[in-house]
């Protein structure tokens, strides 16, 4: 079965609305160098993740200025994994993986094959995304899935599928790509659930208004439909 994350909680409640629909993961989005409405200070991760139950697991999503930065981060959230967009090395997030206890996932940009076989070996898991210029996340843009499934049965680690997925277009997500995991965003925000085109292609809909609470019936049909969707075999 395909595990589901919801990211960019910015509060309990929304954390409550992932957790009653099922969801296997939170992403916390600190310190970032884009605007975005689901960035939270470091604080209210903490109180976030203190919140959360056993058995869901708890993700750090970070573009730090340097490792240095995404370990301090990292010990004082205390999450169960830390997902780090933007640059980082391959030595860097080695270093990384070696300086926090929890698993560590690198985002790679899903227009880009090499990178995500670069960081195969280091990371716990890599996750494909639809990235900006400055390589960070929340697009609601979609990619090519096909080409995505490709790569990633080119890959050992886990891999979660990202960007532009919507309660919609996760199941057809999951049928083409069979990742580990599905990750969503902006797909699932109470003013930002993302419009699919004619041609498939989601067009996120975010507004200047969209403050990023999360949507209790986009959450709850989002995993309702990703797990009821055949997926890869657990690596
Ligand atoms: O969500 C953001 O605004 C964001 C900004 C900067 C770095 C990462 C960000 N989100 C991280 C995620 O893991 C998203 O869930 C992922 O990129 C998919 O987003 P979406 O296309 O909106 O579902």
């Amino acid at each position: 079965m395909t595990r589901v994350k919801i990211c960019g909680l910015t509060s309990t409640d929304d954390l409550r609305v992932a957790v009653e629909a099922g969801a296997d993961a939170v992403g916390l989005l600190v310190d970032v160098p884009v605007d975005s409405p689901r960035e939270i200070d470091p604080q209210r991760a903490v109180e976030i993740a203190e919140a959360a139950p056993p058995f869901v697991t708890t993700v750090l999503v970070t573009m730090p200025e340097s490792p240095d930065r995404a370990v301090e981060l990292a010990r004082a959230v205390e999450p169960d994994a830390v997902q780090v967009h933007g640059e980082m090395g391959v030595g860097d997030l080695a270093y990384l993986t070696a300086s926090v206890e929890a698993k560590v996932i690198k985002v790679v940009d899903a227009g880009d094959p090499d990178e995500a076989r670069r960081y195969d070996e280091v990371a716990d898991a890599l996750l494909v995304d639809s990235v900006d210029d400055d390589g960070a996340g929340g697009t609601g843009q979609t990619h090519d899935w096909d080409r995505t499934a490709e790569v990633v049965s080119t890959l050992d680690s886990p891999v979660v599928l990202a960007g532009g997925l919507t309660p919609t277009n996760v199941a057809d997500a999951v049928r083409t790509v069979e990742p580990f995991a599905v990750d969503v965003a902006s797909g699932v925000d109470r003013d930002g659930v993302g419009d699919e085109t004619a041609s498939g292609e989601t067009v996120s809909d975010e507004t200047p208004s969209a403050d990023g609470r999360k949507d209790p019936d986009a959450v709850a049909d989002f995993v309702a439909n990703a797990k009821r969707t055949h997926s890869a075999p657990t690596p």
